[in-house]
């Protein structure tokens, strides 16, 4: 059994770190195109660093939830049985591992990870970023950004997570709105291969009528009893 889990960022939510678009969510207080796009960096690299490193310094110290240790069992029971998990979050933050998920592909990246804009270069983050950090490659300034997805950005791995869709058995969605792409497109091409799909929410999400079924409440409710 190949199960594709596509997480948001309701499932860490409980875990203290706030979502996008509920109320009181980030977008609620921030503007995305402000702070979540290359050219907002171009315009104001110090305002997009004080916004990822205040996300980032919250990160630091969160600790994974019940609905991150479920999906670390499903992981476990599914490979006993010679099946496998394909966990796909659209999360920055480290959860899912924290957790102990052993699999986990982030399609907008890491927020705990920062890249050169010279060298291209990564290395670990867990401190502030700012247009003074140096790279340790390149040795250059004003290069280092948060390596995440902003908007108008090709997401990570888009030839891995279409075949890991085109093996599935069943499609899982967590926490998620589905108001953003291509993310938010993966329940409707799962259907058109006549895979299940299951919705597993606080609410009904932008494209809950596309899934097969849902099961709505907090995650660490909803993600340990669909896992038992
Ligand atoms: C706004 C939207 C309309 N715009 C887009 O989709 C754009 C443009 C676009 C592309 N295709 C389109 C088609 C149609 C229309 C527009 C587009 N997409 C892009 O720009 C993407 C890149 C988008 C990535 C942007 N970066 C993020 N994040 C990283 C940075 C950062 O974090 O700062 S997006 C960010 O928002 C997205 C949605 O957030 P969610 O995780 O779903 O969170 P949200 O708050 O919205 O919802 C929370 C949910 O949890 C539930 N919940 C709350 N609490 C709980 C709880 N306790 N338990 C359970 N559930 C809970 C709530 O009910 C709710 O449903 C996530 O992906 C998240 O990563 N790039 C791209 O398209 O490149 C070219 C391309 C691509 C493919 C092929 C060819 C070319």
């Amino acid at each position: 059994m190949k199960v594709f889990v596509l997480t948001g960022a309701g499932v860490s939510a409980e875990s203290g770190l706030g979502t996008f678009r509920d109320k009181g969510g980030l977008w609620d207080e921030f503007d995305p195109m402000e702070l979540a796009t290359p050219e907002a960096f171009e315009r104001d690299p110090a305002r997009v660093h004080a916004f990822y490193n205040m996300r980032r310094s919250a990160m630091v110290d969160a600790l994974p939830n019940a609905a991150h240790a479920a999906l670390v069992r499903l992981e476990a029971g599914l490979e006993a049985k010679g099946g496998e998990i394909f966990l796909c979050t659209q999360n920055i933050d480290n959860l899912h591992e924290k957790a102990g998920s052993r699999h986990v592909h982030h399609m907008h990246g890491e927020l705990l990870v920062a890249r050169c804009g010279w060298c291209r270069r990564r290395e670990v983050c867990t401190v502030g970023l700012s247009e003074e950090t140096i790279c340790e490659g390149c040795l250059r300034t004003g290069g280092m950004r948060p390596d995440v997805v902003w908007f108008g950005e090709m997401p990570i791995g888009l030839d891995t997570i279409a075949d890991a869709l085109r093996d599935a058995d069943l499609f899982v969605a967590i926490g998620t709105s589905g108001a953003v792409y291509p993310a938010a497109g993966y329940v409707a091409e799962a259907r058109a291969l006549g895979i299940p799909t299951v919705e597993l929410n606080l609410e009904p999400s932008d494209v809950a009528r596309v899934f097969d079924s849902g099961r709505y409440g907090p995650a660490t409710e909803v993600i340990p009893a669909f896992v038992e």
